[in-house]
């Protein structure tokens, strides 16, 4: 907390007076505000707070876009919103303005817990608009944290509890929310999807829907996207009701339109699959002073396309960014790659949505996106904010009509281009070469075309990937491979749901690939685990021990995979989950089971007896009379029906268990936190010479935190709300407020560092 001047305790009532005075002010303000009315073109123009706004202008953020004109002043009055504009439109304002906004008014102190979550489908997409809060939301008293897993949970599980504001992936909010150590969710104000038909999809739909289960139905929700989904049942998940839809979807006829901005220029070319690497490299070599970004659609092509490419030295730096690299190196490509001027970026759709990577020349789609949406947020890495920029997409002859019919369908029609001969060089001989030079590019080449064939086969879209018409064999001479590698299309079953489950950890698309007994299959044989034949061994006791020592290093091996959302999406207890033998948990239980055990088989069994009301006795289980028993249905009926009732019994209880140990969880922290919060009250109303309350400023000081900070920017900018509050020419003169430069944090450890520190404060 930083040391303000000293305040009486009337000094300090007043302001209080002062500031429930202004929200009150801010509130009525926002109910009047009519959006068809007014011609509102600046933030400052809106009911919204000076702290907001001057975050907002110390950010060179004056004037509003369209969307957030639209979105901001709906969302201040409570609505729900669906929102959709145009790549690069400015949606991430449009959603994190209201959050700041709610909190503010709601008096949110680090006290309340969570006040807003903010999901988004990838990393690098949580981790800018996490960096976009931390800017603008420098002169409010809330905390803000970044969860986007590959770092240890319990590393950030620590430093959540007094978070007010969270950004993350689907994936490891939900680890949060599972393990429940510090994150509460109960008095959540706001939930925002950005890319919010991307996080509803498949990938993410039971991951989302196990978080928005642990959310009160209360809340405010934004959706957010340039392809907006508005299907009924994917609003009905999210308990959306009473909403309103703004930006494209707002008037009908601008759904006309299309989602692409007028500033991009977008081509194709249509382009044998064999001739596709050629192509590419004269581009890269045409464009040598240009900042390009080429789509490919597996992490394999794309690594192969790097390796081969840098080999042959096209005459520009060369980066490459996919899924598979460690979260490191992934955020310093993306650096380097937002820093540099003249730079050719190979990657997966990985950076496909919402990264605002500044001033692209040209977006190149060397592999055809799965969907017109997917295309459109793709080409949207280029043109934002109303600058200009280039697309050019490679169709082969078997995509390229069945692809332009479902641009055209989103009023996208790209311009046709067609290359000269003179410009036209094959690099087969170069590949040629490389590989037989280098075995471990062989093994590449091999590997990126497997996973392109594969990813023909697994496309929706039947009738632009037409798996049939590929031409293997040229395909892979195009690759510099001497043939064809063989593939045998195995499962695919298994690589179409694990296709679904695109996003989800890959100990997740394990489980994918097992049958419907959770055994690995491989081809048509059913590969059996070790502890499968364990189980068909008769020795018990040589089997608990065994079983002991697998599920131990199991157990170890799980703490680290991302597990939990399998446990948690699924209590339905399936028959074939049931154990056919009971074994003890621990080493104790299983050596009081198996001295048990000896005991009983040198003592035969002993019988136990209940009396019924006439005072007979009866075993405990009694067998029933055959004629009985078959009255019931047959034994394979009654078993499934006796499964059936005891797991819907176990799965009520465990929803129960866990009720009660979140609220037991909650209450205690509930607890904690008023008694803190009392202490503070006593604390400020006893102590005369303590200094303003509630002086915590931004999240931390930012500016500091990040290093680098305008040295004239003076110290009253870093005042509390209540200091602000008894100046008013500090909103008077926002938009002739200097810009401040604000160092961008480098790199994810950067970030870490940042958040760690904004939340010791
Ligand atoms: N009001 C504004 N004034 C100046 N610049 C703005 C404003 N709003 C947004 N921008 C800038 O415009 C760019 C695009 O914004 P943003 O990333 O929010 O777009 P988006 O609509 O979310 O795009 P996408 O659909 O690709 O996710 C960013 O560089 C952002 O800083």
């Amino acid at each position: 907390m930083a040391r303000k001047g000293k305040l009486t305790t009337t000094q300090r009532k007043q302001l209080r007076r002062q500031e429930n005075e202004y929200i009150e002010e801010l509130a009525t303000k926002t109910q009047e505000y009519d959006p068809k009315t007014s011609n509102a073109k600046m933030f400052k123009d809106l009911p919204i707070s000076k702290n907001v706004l001057k975050g907002l202008s110390q950010s060179a953020f004056i004037k509003m876009t369209d969307i957030q004109r639209d979105a901001i002043p709906m969302a201040l009055k409570g609505h729900d919103i669906l929102g959709a504009a145009k790549t690069g439109s400015g949606k991430t304002l449009a959603f994190l303005v209201p959050i700041l906004e709610k909190l503010y008014r709601e008096k949110w102190t680090e006290f309340d817990g969570l006040g807003a979550l903010v999901i988004s489908p990838t990393r690098e997409l949580a981790m800018q608009i996490y960096e976009v809060l931390t800017k603008i939301g420098t002169h409010t008293s809330f905390s803000a944290g970044l969860v986007i897993g590959g770092k240890d949970v319990k590393f950030e599980s620590e430093r959540l509890s007094k978070i007010n504001i969270l950004v993350g992936t689907p994936g490891r909010i939900l680890q949060h929310l599972d393990q429940a150590i510090g994150l509460t969710t109960s008095n959540l104000q706001m939930l925002v999807l950005d890319e919010a038909d991307r996080c509803l999809d498949m990938g993410f739909k039971k991951t989302l829907d196990a978080i928005v289960n642990n959310l009160p139905p209360t809340r405010q929700t934004l959706l957010f996207s340039a392809t907006q989904s508005n299907s009924l049942s994917d609003l009905a998940r999210l308990s959306l009701t009473d909403y309103k839809m703004v930006g494209t979807l707002e008037n009908p006829n601008d759904n006309l339109k299309a989602a692409t901005p007028s500033t991009l220029q977008q081509s194709y070319i249509e382009v044998p699959l064999c001739d596709k690497l050629d192509i590419l490299f004269s581009f890269i070599k045409s464009h040598l002073k240009a900042k390009i970004i080429i789509f490919l659609s597996s992490s394999k092509q794309v690594h192969f396309v790097y390796e081969t490419f840098r080999k042959m030295q096209p005459g520009i730096s060369l980066l490459h960014l996919h899924g598979r690299q460690k979260q490191t190196a992934r955020t310093e490509t993306l650096v380097k790659f937002s820093r540099a001027q003249q730079v050719c970026l190979l990657a997966t759709d990985v950076v496909a949505r919402g990264i605002d990577f500044p001033a692209v020349d040209w977006v190149v789609q060397a592999d055809c996106p799965e969907d017109a949406d997917t295309y459109i947020h793709r080409v949207g890495r280029s043109a934002r904010y109303g600058k200009k920029g280039k697309s050019l997409i490679m169709l082969t002859p078997q995509e390229c009509q069945a692809f332009l019919a479902r641009l055209k369908s989103k009023h996208i029609e790209p311009e046709k281009l067609t290359i000269k001969q003179s410009k036209k060089k094959s690099i087969k001989p170069q590949l040629q070469s490389l590989l037989f030079k280098d075995p471990e590019l062989k093994y590449l080449a091999q590997k990126a075309f497997i996973s392109y064939v594969k990813s023909i086969y697994i496309q929706k879209d039947k009738e632009v990937f037409k798996f049939e018409e590929l031409p293997t064999e040229e395909f892979a001479n195009s690759l510099g491979l001497p043939g064809a590698p063989k593939i045998k299309i195995k499962g695919m079953k298994a690589i179409e749901r694990a296709k679904k489950l695109k996003n989800t950890p890959r100990s997740l698309l394990s489980l994918a690939n097992t049958n419907e007994d959770g055994e690995v299959e491989k081809g048509n044989k059913t590969v059996r685990t070790k502890i499968d034949k364990m189980f068909e061994r008769k020795n018990q006791t040589v089997l608990s021990e065994h079983y002991l020592n697998i599920t131990k290093s199991n157990a170890n091996e799980e703490e680290e995979d991302d597990f939990m959302q399998v446990k948690r999406a699924n209590h339905i207890l399936n028959e074939d989950d049931l154990p056919t033998l009971s074994i003890p948990s621990s080493t104790r239980a299983q050596k009081r089971a198996l001295s048990k055990k000896a005991s009983i088989s040198t003592k035969g069994n002993a019988t136990k007896l209940v009396f019924d009301d006439e005072g007979v006795s009866h075993p405990v289980y009694e067998l029933e009379g055959e004629e009985d028993f078959h009255k019931k249905g047959t034994a394979e009926e009654q078993k499934k029906d006796f499964i059936h009732k005891e797991s819907e019994l176990m799965s009520k209880v465990d929803t129960v268990d866990k009720q009660v140990a979140k609220e037991k969880k909650q209450e205690k922290k509930r607890k904690r936190m008023e008694a803190m919060k009392r202490e503070k009250e006593a604390e400020m109303a006893d102590e005369s010479d303590f200094e303003e309350p509630v002086a915590y400023l931004g999240t931390g000081n930012l500016s500091d935190d990040m290093g680098d900070y305008d040295s004239d920017e003076e110290p009253s900018t870093k005042k509390s709300r209540y200091g602000d509050l008894s100046s008013d020419s500090e909103s008077a003169s926002i938009e002739d407020t200097n810009i401040i430069e604000v160092e961008e944090p480098q790199t994810l450890e950067d970030l870490e560092s940042l958040t760690s520190r904004l939340i010791q404060n």
